[in-house]
């Protein structure tokens, strides 16, 4: 390195770091000092007048004259300094006033993404699952019943034989459920009188498909079982030393509570940063509900259930409806957190924040299966609804979730740059062996379905009560999602801990060693984005080559 260069770079370093975080305004004087320090190329200078390094937040959203709105796409962080590993990074935040996760994951409240299978592996890995209202309220309070009674290790929802069944029926289920061993009850359910197991061996001799389980299951009397509130460690033991492959738990009635299986015994992985409650240590839950005078019945039994925060699903949020019910749960269930929804402006905030809500759901008509924008002409682009939202709610010290619209890992670290506490997502959660449906094949490809809660398919199956106009005959019903299918992602256990590496990578190259770090240099306007154009959005992305894989991790 030259003399010279050497001396530029050391003044080029003294310009003081208020300067170099100023706005377009104070540009020009970084390059006063610049040119001042004799910068070799006029062309460069030239340039870098007419396209300012890069801007800050209110820039970009507030002080922008454009009237364009941005989205996730049309943003780029800079970089900033790293002075700190990936390990250090704390990716906590806060999802409601009161609730704090490890893991800024949410998973949507949508009949194809979350029921207890979601819910329970978003809250083992730091996250928390919303159970869908797309059923009968006692159908999803039994759901939230689930996630709140999972014990790690423990199946509390095995399926289970009745004694009157056939061998046949008994090989039909082994070949839908794949797997072989159920425990037998006098009514067929969890819940009922243990009557004895029937596993691989009891049916590998018999050939007539019309036997009764009865007739060929491990009776009550040879069974091992362990009392109701045994622990994993002493279940451990007691499988060891009878050398079964499944242990039914009973309680003191001698009813089937649940079922541990060594196979899963085997596997079982800690979860330290498993989302719980302060109170039984339980996984945390949330649910949804709507804004109909019945959905306050809802809430009564999702709460009797245990459910931690409650959704109000609304796409507008701002209605008298959404406004009435907020009130009266904060009333009823003060203990109980609610975020209210959706909206994207700060007056629209302002009125939900005004009824009492703990955190707000930001977003319209921007996820990957919504229309409204296309229907109803109403809505706003992610990246500054998140930003407006989230500084306004800020003041009142509630948190935003960024809801719908999320690509990718680098669009989840926007999302919070931009001041989310958390992301919410379908799309990228849909497709994973925990969220409901059957996979299928298409064209060769693994696929599993995913729809809008608008769409008519979720309608008919029961949502259709609030698009159809009221007091008139015929209903006309709107559709404001589609239908469709995502591809084969694997399980949660591999996908979120990528998408928690691929925040931290991009907390790093920020220079932001946590999200809370991230939110003081946004609101401190130290943090720096750039608009790109659609060429320079082509150029991030892959391009120019034949063809390619795309493999996550
Ligand atoms: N985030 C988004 O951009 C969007 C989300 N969705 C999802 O679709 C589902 C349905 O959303 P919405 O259509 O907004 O459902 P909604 O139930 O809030 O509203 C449907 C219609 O019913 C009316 N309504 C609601 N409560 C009422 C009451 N108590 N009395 C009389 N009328 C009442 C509303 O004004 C609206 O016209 C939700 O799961 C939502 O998250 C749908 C569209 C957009
Ligand atoms: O316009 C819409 N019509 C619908 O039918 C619909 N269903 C869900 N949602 C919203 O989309 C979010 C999920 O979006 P992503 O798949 O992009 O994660 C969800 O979290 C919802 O906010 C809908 N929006
Ligand atoms: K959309």
């Amino acid at each position: 390195m030259s003399g010279e260069n050497g001396s530029k770079r050391q003044k080029l370093s003294e310009i003081d770091e208020e300067t170099l975080n100023s706005g377009a305004e104070g540009y020009d004087f970084v390059l006063r000092k610049k040119k001042r320090i004799a910068w070799s190329s006029s062309i460069f200078i030239n340039l870098t007048n007419r396209f300012p390094f890069s801007f800050t937040p209110s820039q970009i959203f507030v002080r922008n004259t454009s009237c364009i709105a941005y989205t996730y796409d049309d943003l780029i962080l800079m970089p900033g300094h790293i002075g700190f590993g990936l390990n250090e990074i704390d990716i906590s935040s806060q999802l409601t006033k009161n609730i704090r996760l490890q893991a800024p994951f949410v998973s949507s409240p949508m009949d194809t993404v979350t029921e207890h299978k979601m819910a329970i592996m978003m809250a083992l890995q730091g996250g928390i699952g919303i159970i869908h209202s797309n059923m009968s309220i006692e159908d999803q309070a039994a759901e939230v019943l689930k996630v709140k009674k999972f014990k790690n290790g423990f199946i509390t929802d095995p399926v289970c034989l009745s004694p009157d069944m056939t061998l046949e029926e008994v090989w039909r289920t082994k070949d839908k459920l794949g797997f072989s061993s159920f425990p037998v009850t006098e009514c067929g359910r969890l819940g009922g009188k243990l009557l004895g197991i029937i596993s691989n061996r009891d049916t590998s001799f018999i050939e007539d498909p019309n036997v009764p389980v009865s007739d060929f299951m491990t009776p009550r009397d040879k069974l091992v079982s362990a009392k109701e509130g045994v622990s994993l460690i002493e279940a451990n033991d007691i499988l060891k030393k009878s050398k079964k492959g499944k242990l039914p738990v009973v309680n003191e009635k001698d009813e089937l509570v649940a079922l541990i299986a060594r196979t899963d015994l085997q596997k079982n992985i800690d979860y330290p940063l498993a989302s719980k409650d302060n109170v039984n240590k339980q996984l945390l839950v949330g649910a949804s509900i709507g804004t109909r005078p019945e959905d306050r019945d809802r809430a009564k039994a999702l709460v009797d259930a245990g459910v931690d925060v409650i959704v109000v699903d609304s796409s507008q949020g701002d209605s008298v409806y959404q406004l009435d019910i907020i009130r009266y749960l904060k009333a009823e269930f003060p203990k109980v957190d609610v975020i209210g929804g959706n909206v994207v402006t700060p007056s629209q905030a302002l009125h939900l924040i005004e009824a009492g809500v703990d955190g707000l759901r930001v977003g319209m008509g921007i996820g990957s299966i919504c229309t409204t924008q296309e229907v109803c002409a109403v809505g706003r682009a992610q990246a500054s609804a998140v930003y407006h939202v989230a500084k306004f709610a800020k003041r009142h010290g509630i948190p935003i979730v960024a809801d719908g619209g999320i690509k990718s890992t680098g669009h989840i670290a926007k999302a919070l740059c931009l001041g989310a506490g958390c992301v919410m997502m379908g799309g990228m959660l849909a497709g994973t062996d925990e969220s409901p449906g059957e996979y299928f094949y298409q064209d060769g490809v693994r696929l599993k379905r995913y729809r809008g809660m608008g769409s008519l398919e979720a309608m008919e199956k029961g949502s259709e009560k609030r698009y159809v106009w009221e007091n008139t005959t015929t209903a006309i019903k709107v559709a404001q999602g589609v239908s469709g299918a995502v591809q084969d992602k694997g399980t949660l256990r591999r996908y979120i801990p990528y998408l928690m590496q691929g925040l931290r990578h991009g907390l790093q190259d920020a220079g932001c060693a946590s999200v809370a770090e991230a939110q003081e240099k946004l609101y401190a306007d130290k943090l720096r984005f750039e608009i790109r154009s659609p060429a320079a959005q082509s150029e991030g992305g892959v391009h120019s080559l034949h063809s390619y894989q795309k493999r996550l991790y």
